[in-house]
């Protein structure tokens, strides 16, 4: 007969999984009350000995109160912003600007590209696997504490599924809406004489800064990962698009559509492809994002004064409001 603890542990254990067959890989293998019976009984355990209740239980996603207000976080690595370009030709002079720094002739660059998710740029650290701080971009230097409202979210695994977890990891990332959950939302606020919100993007930075947890935890927002800040402890992979696969496969969300390009015409397919898929993603983008996928690259590339030089968000021309 397992003791308390290890029934406990157990229970633990198997939601997490469940939640990332769920929640990141899409492909849950029990049905939602089988969940919810898992959940309940460790809930019931937890609640008979909250001796044994810790902080990454599944259960302790939902903050016990509301804040009054947010702190302030400074980030240790500065979270940059993009540059811009908006038509083939500027994406080929930003390739261009690439090579004529590069010593040898790179005439088949990989890039790593994905959709850019329009919504926002967090930044979440996990200290021996467990989630322990979530803040936003902010001016780039400094954020605001998101922590209590990040854990409600569900597809943001609270300890991260490794034997051997990093000391610390910073996962950055944008949360977003997705297009269903900001109907249900707003057909919910007009019913309920509440405001409206004007888009996805604007109803997850509401969401993110509701004081109460609670809040923000009604709202189904999502995040999916772009890229790794602090890293000690771990030797990271050398290319970006291995640090994305390294990250799902601890648990954390990555965009189903990332993939590697070699060379311009095929970065630039990716973008025509993409563009066709956006009317159903079933969640807003504006544009895509590419990057030079080695990072010994990226590294000798560096950045500009706000940007990096190896990466570009290729614009959609803008649109009218998106009906969503
Ligand atoms: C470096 C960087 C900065 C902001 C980003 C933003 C997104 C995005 N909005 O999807 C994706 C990325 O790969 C990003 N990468």
């Amino acid at each position: 007969q397992p003791s308390l603890q290890q029934q406990i542990e157990e229970l633990r254990k198997t939601l997490r999984h469940h939640e990332y067959l769920y929640h990141v890989l899409d492909t849950p293998e029990i049905p939602d009350s089988e969940y919810d019976r898992l959940f309940h009984q460790l809930k019931a355990l937890e609640n008979s000995h909250p001796e044994f209740i810790t902080a990454d239980s599944p259960t302790q996603r939902v903050g016990a109160k509301p804040l009054t207000s947010f702190s302030q976080i400074k980030h240790e690595i500065p979270m940059l912003s993009l540059d811009n370009v908006f038509n083939d030709d500027e994406f080929m002079a930003f390739v261009k600007r690439i090579q004529d720094r590069l010593p040898f002739s790179t005439e088949n660059l990989t890039f790593c590209c994905e959709p850019k998710l329009d919504g926002l740029a967090v930044s979440i650290l996990y200290e021996n696997g467990k989630l322990v701080r979530a803040a936003t971009r902010g001016d780039g230097q400094t954020g605001e504490d998101i922590t209590a409202n990040v854990r409600t979210i569900r597809n943001i695994p609270l300890q991260l599924l490794t034997d051997n977890p990093p000391a610390r990891l910073e996962v950055r990332g944008e949360i977003f809406m997705p297009h269903q959950a900001f109907e249900n939302l707003n057909e919910m606020a007009l019913a309920k004489g509440e405001k409206t919100f004007a888009n996805p993007r604007n109803a997850a930075a509401g969401s993110l800064r509701q004081l109460d947890p609670k809040v923000t935890r009604q709202r189904h927002l999502m995040l999916n990962a772009y890229g790794i800040g602090i890293a000690e402890g771990v030797l990271l992979p050398d290319t970006h698009y291995d640090r994305l696969q390294w990250l799902h496969s601890m648990g954390i969300p990555v965009n189903k559509e990332i993939e590697l390009c070699g060379g311009i015409e095929q970065v630039l397919k990716f973008y025509r492809n993409i563009q066709e898929k956006r009317p159903h993603l079933g969640y807003d983008i504006d544009g895509t994002v590419l990057k030079v996928n080695d990072i010994a690259l990226q590294e000798k590339l560096g950045f500009i004064s706000k940007a990096p030089r190896w990466a570009i968000a290729y614009k959609f021309p803008a649109q009218e409001e998106l009906t969503v």
